[in-house]
């Protein structure tokens, strides 16, 4: 059976969807080094993985499944987009196309790997339309305008996106209903960002202004853009990451939707990083997380250099980690516990430290 996952870096007691035909979930204790990769299945028998040549993939020594997709890292750098393929972008826009400009300049700017392979829109002659041509990026008229012959059906629409090799879409603005032959034809790879905190003031009629009225007329103290997977109905697909700001009581609509797009151009850029670095990972109930960095458990870090075996020493691994800081921030709280409680143990001078209290710095 072949299955495919993305190994990029999941903490060590995560637990993710095999990508693809298998849907049996692996629990990862990821050992990762240049070219070698422990990995545990939920029968938790050992595989040993080798890097398999030129092919970018391991094979399971002790299994049937043959696993793909694991990224070589070369020497210890964050492995973020080392050795990952640059993802083709397809995005769709219906407005001003800010958002479509911010990811477009992430791409250029190398905080996004990947690149905008087209464009697709319902207004030929909107802001991020113009954009687009004048970048030399190809802009397809997704739907039909009823009097016009431009234009393309859902099903030339799937097709034109595969002949860009498109691997993700992205809608920026768009605010039409993407079909659901899109939908199945693009599966967990279809991401939009939502002006409001979802699940709520969203669905059919919320969209542009329309939403920041409402936020406002609600009362709400808060509000933020939501980056969601997208599925057939408008706005219920999952969410994988919200931005907050505050509602003013003195804000218009105008004001707070200027507060939401500045959170929303940096929101989207992180989102769309993390796809395609791969850096999404499922969680067993099927909400979306975003890993930030590799997490990979200390006591089982081997790297096989080129030359030699050894490990890391655990004080490497914490700046390797990024834990240091956990590290260090747990370290001195607990050195202020132990602090107070000396204190009040010899002095009185502060509250009695019950036996969990005590407990807890010895953690
Ligand atoms: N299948 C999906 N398609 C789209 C989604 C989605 O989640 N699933 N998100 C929207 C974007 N959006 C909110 O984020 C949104 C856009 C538009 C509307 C809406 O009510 N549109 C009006 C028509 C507006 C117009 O033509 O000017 C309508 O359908 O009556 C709601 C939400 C993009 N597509
Ligand atoms: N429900 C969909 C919706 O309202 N989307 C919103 O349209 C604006 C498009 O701006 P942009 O064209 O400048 O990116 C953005 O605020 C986006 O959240």
């Amino acid at each position: 059976m072949e299955s495919r996952t993305l190994i990029s870096g999941c903490s060590s007691n995560s637990r993710i969807s095999l990508i693809g035909r298998s849907e049996k979930s692996i629990d990862l204790s990821l050992v990762r080094s240049q070219k070698l990769v422990f990995l545990k299945t939920q029968n938790f028998s050992k595989l040993d993985l080798k890097w398999v040549g030129a092919r970018r993939g391991v094979e399971c020594r002790s299994s049937v499944e043959r696993v793909e997709g694991v990224v070589g890292v070369e020497g210890f750098e964050s492995e973020s987009s080392v050795g990952l393929r640059r993802k083709k972008l397809g995005v769709f826009v219906s407005g001003g196309g800010s958002n479509f400009r911010s990811i477009h300049d992430g791409t250029v700017g190398g905080s996004v790997h990947g690149d905008v392979a087209v464009v697709v829109t319902n207004k030929p002659e909107c802001g991020g339309a113009e954009y687009a041509r004048g970048k030399g990026i190809p802009v397809i008229v997704f739907p039909k305008g009823s009097n016009s012959s431009d234009g393309v059906s859902a099903a030339d629409l799937v097709d034109a996106l595969r002949a860009y090799g498109v691997d993700f879409v992205l809608l920026a603005g768009y605010l039409k209903l993407i079909p659901v032959e899109l939908v199945r034809a693009y599966p967990k790879s279809i991401l939009n960002i939502h002006p409001a905190l979802l699940p709520a003031f969203g669905g059919k009629g919320y969209y542009g202004m329309k939403v920041h009225k409402a936020v406002i007329a609600s009362g709400a103290r808060f509000s933020g853009p939501t980056v969601h997977f997208v599925d057939e109905h408008y706005d219920t697909g999952r969410i994988l990451a919200q931005g907050v700001v505050p509602v003013l009581a003195s804000d218009t609509a105008e004001e707070l939707a200027a507060r939401v797009l500045h959170e929303e151009h940096k929101l989207y850029v992180e989102a769309t990083s993390a796809l395609c670095d791969e850096r999404i990972v499922w969680r067993e109930d099927g909400v979306p997380l975003i890993r930030s960095d590799r997490v990979i458990r200390p006591a089982e870090l081997f790297l096989a250099r080129e030359k030699k075996e050894e490990k890391l020493k655990p004080i490497e691994l914490l700046f390797y980690t990024g834990n240091f800081r956990n590290y260090l921030q747990k370290l001195f709280s607990g050195a202020i516990l132990l602090c107070s409680g000396v204190c009040s143990l010899s002095q009185n001078c502060g509250p009695e430290l019950d036996s969990s209290q005590m407990k807890s710095f010895a953690a």
